[in-house]
């Protein structure tokens, strides 16, 4: 499934963030946003899914014109893993990855087997099936990503928005949820801060700079050293990883 967002413009208060943003994310492709702390990623990413409403573009996933579709049809198909993942009430994980059934079911529908195994399945690839009983709140920042992520591939969606999915996670996780999602196959676009996981697993990259995209391509064409001292103002210089075959970056203020 594909993602076209054309011409996005958002604002919040009388403050233009998102400035006419095009992007497209093709087929079963990994796509990652980078760029500086507030150029406006998340917010980007918000106007996609709609939680934060742009006032100007489209947004068409596949066949739906997101921005004119209700929630319920568009988490049929889009699965979405935010930055913050608080909650004021508790529930065990393995109610919290149900949730992700929701979009699924009609009202008071009752979760069958089907369900059920669903969540165990996706309870296994975030490799939380020992913590299906703790409850949420209990959880570690890290733990609670995790289950975000359960809950999104119970979702079963077909497209998935990633808002920094990494940033709690220690460096194992880091790399085992990114390779679970990846093995998903379905489009991906994904704000990331690491660089190094950005070339690692990402198809085709965004770089934005205060609210607009400063320039996309290839992970080896987007993340040189001239355009990394432009987005985050440090001297950088670019290496061929001889361990991983992927870029590499050494970073100076
Ligand atoms: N409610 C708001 N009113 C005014 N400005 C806001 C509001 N929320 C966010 N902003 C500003 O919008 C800009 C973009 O924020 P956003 O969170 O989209 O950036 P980001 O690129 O995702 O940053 P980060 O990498 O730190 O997560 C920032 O300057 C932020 O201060």
């Amino acid at each position: 499934m594909q993602l076209i967002v054309e011409s996005l413009e958002t604002k919040l208060g009388k403050k233009e963030i998102v400035k006419n943003i095009s992007l497209l994310v093709e087929n079963q492709k990994f796509v990652g946003v980078v760029g500086p702390n507030g150029c406006g990623k998340s917010t980007m990413l918000k106007s996609i899914y709609k939680s934060l409403p742009p006032h100007k573009g489209t947004v068409v996933l596949g066949d739906i014109d997101v921005l004119k579709t209700s929630q319920k049809k568009i988490s049929q198909k889009l699965g979405v893993v935010g930055q913050f993942n608080e909650m004021h009430f508790d529930l065990t994980v393995e109610q919290m990855v149900l949730l992700g059934r929701t979009p699924h079911k009609k009202l008071l529908e009752v979760d069958n087997q089907v369900d059920i195994d669903i969540v165990e399945n996706a309870l296994r690839q975030t490799n939380l099936l020992d913590y299906k009983d703790r409850s949420y709140l209990s959880l570690s920042g890290g733990e609670k990503q995790r289950t975000i992520l359960a809950r999104t591939i119970a979702q079963q969606p077909q497209f998935m928005i990633l808002d920094e999915p990494t940033n709690h996670l220690d460096i194992r996780y880091q790399l085992e949820i990114l390779q679970c999602v990846k093995k998903l196959n379905i489009g991906v676009l994904a704000a990331l801060h690491d660089l190094d996981t950005a070339a690692q697993y990402c198809d085709y990259l965004y770089a934005m700079k205060d609210g607009r995209i400063y320039t996309s391509g290839t992970p080896e064409e987007v993340l040189t050293p001239e355009t990394i001292s432009e987005l985050y103002q440090i001297k950088c210089e670019t290496y061929k990883n001889p361990i991983t075959n992927q870029l590499g970056f050494v970073y100076q203020i």
